[in-house]
């Protein structure tokens, strides 16, 4: 299990760290700095104005507004920490102004700057706005103005950084504004206030200095913001060129150190921004494989997927995409009910359990019979109504193999691996407890719960047993329709069962997909192609890997050309890979629907209905095999038998 695994919590960053995160963060991280290193040079020009402009105790001033914006910006040097990817120019891009450059390596402690950012509030934004004023108003009024001993400036720079006090850390951007813009007015009152030099009248000469000053004094804060609007540049620049990925020593060094978290979801934004803009961003003639290698390994870290997993799952999105869909794993599903029509309706339903205080909606158009609970004060496993089988606590992903189905009354329907029960009751419903739902599972054991249900929500037509399915057309035969809702790895509700990231390996997906090819073949071969209403078969798996799905669809196709794809009456849902890695499917694999938690916010899903055509399979050899179970055998078998009497 990874890190972010056994730690849903977000992670409070290092403000060393936030500093280089992309996006939102960044930009906000480098308003920020952009507005200390302002304001500290500002103080410093007005300490200069101060001292009436000579020299020396205002470039010390300077020199220490620049080490104050520096420190808040966590500017060190001295080695690199172990492990950490370098940002190459990550110093430069928020030094200060030019005369104190010459101080960048002096100013440098570093060791404790990561007690600096930690933000309490976690992996948001909040304690980044925060905590520039202080140290910067602190500055202002603790510098000394006439140290420029360059020995003493040297020594001061070894001293420990002023660190900002916890508390000052908590406030919010919109303060931060404020005092940049409390800053310049103060320093506005403070210029006027200079200018009133002992008290002097104010005469003609007087007026001309002050213009003079005032001209001067414009032009270099007109200076100071050119210097801004470059730096802010020079930040934006320099942060697409900063990252590199870590040597092999610092990823041997990572490995023997503490997990950090931090740094690792950090080093994911950062390789997939270089990947998302490769040549641009690439470190050298590093190729794109390396950046590829070291973000899987992060993500299985993060996340705390296995490397097969991992792999597999990285093949079916981009990786921004693969980061949507392992985020939206660790978040849970929203639960959601369905109105068991055979005894309620939706509307009378919603208003019982709102009565109880339940606060709920309807989970979307697609479904009348759907309600999403977003809080309950009662159990919703526990109402009166869920007693008396008005509703059935399941995932909406789980309606849509049913609705494709499409049971109609008086229909013959096979659901072929039923247990618990949750789609046999829809179909029941559906028909209206008409005609014949048989509801079979493998499992004796599950099945006990898919009897349960049945009694619970009133079904009165399903027929329970318990075969492998494999070996179902040999048992019962002629369905109108056949709902396969295949045993399967379950990457698709992985928000549910979070085991599955790291118990499922190559064997179980070998052992797992057989079994897949097995079952589609005989959930085919039970339907009957002459159902005057149907010869219908929906596939479905609550898993998106391609190998549980489209390749499953596809080897039915060709092993039983007797069927053929149609429309699932889905009208969502991303369409099927029609081609996968190298390998092309049947183009009408585009007609099957993909489900993603992170798109659709329901569990990962396929669904692929298919229609039989006829009951026999021509071979090879331009004979016809008529598989058990259509019904057609049976009947044929019979004509048989009658010739021979
Ligand atoms: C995804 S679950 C079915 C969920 C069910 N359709 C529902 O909506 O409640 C898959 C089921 O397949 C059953 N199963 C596994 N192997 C089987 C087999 N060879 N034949 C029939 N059922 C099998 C499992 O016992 C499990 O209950």
């Amino acid at each position: 299990m990874g890190g972010r695994a056994k730690n849903k919590q977000d992670v409070p960053l290092p403000l060393e760290l936030e500093k280089r995160i992309d996006g939102k963060v960044t930009k906000k991280l480098n308003d920020r700095l952009r507005h200390e290193a302002a304001r500290a040079r500002k103080q410093a020009a007005a300490a200069k104005r101060q001292t009436g402009g000579r020299g020396a105790p205002a470039k010390g001033a300077a020199k220490a507004a620049a080490e104050t914006a520096d420190k808040a910006a966590g500017k060190r040097k001295g080695p690199a920490q172990s492990a950490l990817p370098r940002k190459k120019a990550a110093v430069t891009t928020t030094a200060p102004p030019k005369d104190e450059d010459e101080d960048e390596d002096e100013d440098d402690d570093g060791s404790d700057d990561h007690d600096m950012g930690a933000p309490d509030g976690g992996w948001d934004n909040a304690a980044l706005e925060s905590d520039s004023e202080p140290g910067a108003d602190s500055f202002g009024e603790e510098e000394p103005s006439d140290d420029d001993d360059e020995g003493e400036e040297d020594n001061d720079s070894d001293k420990e950084p002023a660190r900002m006090p916890l508390s000052l850390l908590d406030g919010d951007d919109d303060d931060d504004d404020d005092d940049v813009g409390g800053g310049i007015e103060s320093y506005d009152e403070f210029d006027t206030g200079s200018d009133d030099d002992g008290g002097e009248g104010v005469t003609f000469r007087d007026m001309e200095k002050r213009s003079r000053r005032l001209d001067a004094q414009r032009e270099e804060d007109e200076e100071l913001a050119r210097m801004e609007i470059d730096e802010a540049a020079e930040v934006v620049e320099g942060e697409r060129e900063l990252f590199a990925l870590p040597s092999a020593e610092q990823i041997a060094a990572e490995q023997d150190a503490p997990p950090d978290l931090a740094q690792v979801q950090l080093r994911i934004q950062e390789v997939i921004r270089v990947l998302n803009n490769f040549a641009q961003l690439r470190d050298g003639g590093r190729p794109r494989s390396d950046y590829m290698d070291q973000l899987k390994r992060d993500m299985c870290f993060y996340y705390g997927y296995n490397d097969y997993l991992m792999d597999k799952l990285l093949q079916l999105f981009t990786v921004s995409e693969a980061v949507e869909f392992f985020e939206a794993n660790e978040v849970a599903r929203p639960v959601t009910v369905r109105t068991n029509t055979l005894k309620t309706r939706r509307r009378e339903l919603a208003q019982a359990l709102i009565n109880r205080g339940v606060n709920l909606d309807p989970i979307g158009k697609w479904t009348k019979v759907g309600l999403t609970i977003f809080d309950s004060p009662v159990p919703i496993g526990a109402t009166p109504e869920y007693m008396a089988g008005h509703y059935m606590i399941q995932a909406a992903s789980s309606f849509l193999p049913v609705v494709a189905l499409a049971p109609q009354e008086n229909e013959k329907v096979l659901d072929m691996s039923a247990a618990p029960g949750g789609k046999t009751t829809y179909c029941a419903a559906l028909m209206k407890n008409t005609g014949l739902v048989v509801a079979n599972d493998a499992s004796r054991q599950r099945s006990k719960a898919l009897v349960a249900n049945i009694h619970r929500l009133g079904v009165a037509n399903a027929l329970v047993c318990n075969y492998d399915g494999r070996e179902f057309p040999t048992v019962m035969g002629g369905f109108d329709r056949v709902l396969l809702d295949a045993p399967c790895s379950g990457t698709g509700v992985i928000s549910k069962d979070a085991s599955v990231k790291t118990n499922k390996g190559p064997e179980d997906f070998e052992m797992l997909t057989r079994l897949q090819k097995e079952l589609i073949l005989s959930a085919i071969d039970s339907a009957n192609a002459d159902s005057p209403t149907g010869g219908f078969i929906v596939y479905s798996t609550c898993s998106v890997t391609v190998d549980e799905n489209e390749a499953v669809v596809a080897f039915a196709l060709s092993k039983r050309p007797n069927v053929r794809l149609v429309e699932t009456g889905l009208d969502f849902g991303r369409a099927g890979f029609t081609s996968f890695r190298g390998k092309a499917f049947h183009h009408s694999l585009a007609l099957t629907r993909r489900f993603y938690p992170h798109a659709h916010n329901m569990d990962g899903f396929f669904v692929a209905k298919l229609q039989k055509l006829s009951n026999k399979i021509q071979a090879a050899d331009n004979s016809f095999v008529v598989p058990a179970g259509s019904g057609v055998q049976l009947k044929q078998q019979g004509k048989k038998k009658k010739k021979a009497q």
